[in-house]
């Protein structure tokens, strides 16, 4: 299948799980492939027939403004279920990284897949 993507987007969150955490903002650094038949778009060269990457990095930025979670797990699973829902995804791999968190790495993170290819 297909892929649209979007790499390194750079979004500010409430994110963590100690107690100084739930007071600031940090950022996550988010990778996306979005599965979908990219051929009717290229046909018609119409952007409604694929899945806008500018929309969806919008919704996403609001999604990580508007949500606060403890764990990078929650933001993904969350996140995945709310892009799946709104922009009728079939599959995504999404991979949330938090650089910072860990001084001597850089970055950790989770990567998860949903759906059907
Ligand atoms: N698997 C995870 N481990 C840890 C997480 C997490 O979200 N998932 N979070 C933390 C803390 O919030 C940490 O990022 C603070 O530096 C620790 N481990």
């Amino acid at each position: 299948m297909d892929r649209v993507l979007i790499e390194s987007l750079a979004v500010d969150t409430v994110i963590g799980v100690y107690e100084w955490e739930r007071h600031i903002q940090q950022r996550l650094v988010l990778d996306l492939e979005l599965a979908t038949d990219i051929r009717p778009a290229a046909r018609d060269d119409d952007l409604t027939l694929t899945l806008d990457y500018a929309a969806i990095s919008e919704r996403i930025v609001d999604f990580a403004d508007k949500h606060s979670f403890g764990l990078v797990e929650t933001f993904a699973e969350r996140l995945a279920a709310m892009l799946r829902e709104e922009f009728a995804i079939a599959w995504l791999r999404l991979t949330v990284r938090k650089p910072g968190a860990v001084p001597a790495a850089a970055a950790v993170g989770v990567c998860i897949e949903r759906g059907e290819c």
